[in-house]
């Protein structure tokens, strides 16, 4: 299984619907934890629920023993227990467009383009000791990050290892 992870707005949901489209599975997150009674209480700032990560890596099990890849695609997916974990990253003045359109408070944009700025999922991803890749969605389409997946998949990782991009020219403006 392969996680799909990144801040709120940086192109999970359209890079999963682009990788379906080429026949792909990828799990949606929400709709699994949905499925299998894990959502707990809502998490307002991260736009997400507060999961049993035990019980959420036990039910994943279905999806360990699959032919073929398969993603995972949510902001929690970098804490399951996957064979690769695939950051997706923004540029920050793209991503506070994006979460404004998506009608985040002026808080809620601040908050997760802090995050973003800060590399919080990227330093996440790479606690674990699990392959890490990093992918800038900020100005190309869903199509191309998806062709950009696909080479990583192909053995093309090294191309996008961790640590090749750096907000931190934005802290002023976003601290
Ligand atoms: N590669 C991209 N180029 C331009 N806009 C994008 C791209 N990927 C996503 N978007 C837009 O950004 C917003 C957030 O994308 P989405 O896939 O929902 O992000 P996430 O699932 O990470 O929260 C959506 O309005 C989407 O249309």
């Amino acid at each position: 299984m392969i996680a799909i992870t990144g801040t709120p707005g940086v192109g999970k949901t359209s890079v999963s619907a682009e990788l379906r489209s080429r026949g792909y599975k990828v799990v949606d997150m929400n709709d699994h934890l949905r499925k299998h009674g894990l959502l707990g209480e809502r998490d307002e700032g991260r736009d997400t629920y507060n999961v049993d990560m035990e019980a959420l890596n036990d039910s994943l099990e279905e999806y360990r023993e699959e032919e073929g890849f398969v993603f995972l695609d949510s902001h929690l997916a970098h804490e399951c227990d996957c064979s690769r974990i695939l950051v997706l990253r923004c540029d920050p003045h793209i991503l506070a467009k994006r979460l404004e359109a998506r009608g985040y408070s002026p808080e809620k944009v601040r908050e997760n383009v802090q995050a973003e700025v800060l590399d919080v999922i990227l330093c996440e991803a790479t606690d674990s000791d699990i392959p890490v890749n990093e992918i800038d969605c900020s100005r190309g389409t869903a199509s191309e990050v998806a062709d950009i997946i696909e080479r990583i998949i192909k053995g093309k990782a090294d191309i996008y290892r961790p640590g090749n991009i750096d907000w931190s020219g934005e802290m002023e403006e976003w601290f």
